[in-house]
């Protein structure tokens, strides 16, 4: 792939393969909060006409989302239209006694608030709306970076990996990562921890591994 490209934000060079993963998730951060909010908008729109045509998505009933942060293509659009489609939607809460680990919790319109210590809004962890996460259709994940393999470069926390470690390669949840085109990674490391994805969705692109 080219050094630059169109839209790319100019002031950080694209890291080889060589780069560190620390110089690798600060580029890829740049890339994606330098996107304007018009492009926000619209990458946030497509992604719902995206899943729409998705017939996973289709037939799914629990599906766990998250809210945008630091540059991440938004999804309340897709909330809205889960809610609207009637699917429970669930977002990732950190574990209140495990820590390094997540919970899901239920999101409604009426869903009451709290922001985490990451600044991220998430609803209160009460026992009855906790959703086991074999239970969840699909688990969509935030991602940093991601490359055409399916490995996912996270804010490196460790949460995604370390909470997924139990239902992988079990037939639920189908994990799919969600980004813009501009996180895309020619070739990621991998850790000997990480759990891949099994399908990316961009605004524009689809890639299932
Ligand atoms: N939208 C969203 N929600 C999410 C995640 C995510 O990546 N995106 N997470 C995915 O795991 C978990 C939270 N993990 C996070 C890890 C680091 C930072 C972060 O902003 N770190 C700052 C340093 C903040 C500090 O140390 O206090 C930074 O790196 O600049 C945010 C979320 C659960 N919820
Ligand atoms: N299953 C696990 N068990 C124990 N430690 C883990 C596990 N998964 C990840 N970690 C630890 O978490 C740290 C961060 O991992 P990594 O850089 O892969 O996070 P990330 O995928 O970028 O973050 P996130 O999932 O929060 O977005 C690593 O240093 C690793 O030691």
């Amino acid at each position: 792939m080219a050094d630059l490209l169109p839209g790319m934000n100019t002031q950080l060079r694209r890291p080889t393969s060589k780069a560190s993963i620390v110089e690798t998730r600060r580029f890829y951060r740049q890339q994606r909060r330098a996107l304007s909010p018009e492009q926000q908008v619209k990458a946030a729109r497509q992604l719902v006409k995206h899943c729409q045509q998705q017939p996973q998505f289709q037939s799914a009933h629990k599906v766990a989302l998250y809210l945008a942060n630091d540059g991440e293509l938004d999804p309340h659009p897709l909330i809205e239209h889960c809610w609207q489609a009637n699917k429970d939607v669930y977002l990732p809460v950190l574990h209140p006694f495990c820590a390094g680990y997540l919970v899901f919790v239920h999101y409604g319109p009426e869903t009451l608030m709290q922001a985490n210590r990451f600044g991220i809004p998430e609803p209160k962890v009460e026992c009855h709306r906790l959703c086991p996460i074999e239970q969840l259709d699909i688990l969509f994940t935030p991602l940093v970076a991601f490359d055409t393999k399916g490995n996912r470069l996270g804010m490196g926390g460790g949460f995604y990996d370390r909470t997924l470690k139990p239902v992988y390669q079990r037939p639920k949840p189908t994990l799919i990562g969600l980004a813009h085109d501009c996180q895309q990674a020619d070739s990621l490391p991998v850790q000997p921890w990480d759990i891949p994805l099994q399908k990316i969705l961009t605004p524009t692109q689809e890639f299932n591994l």
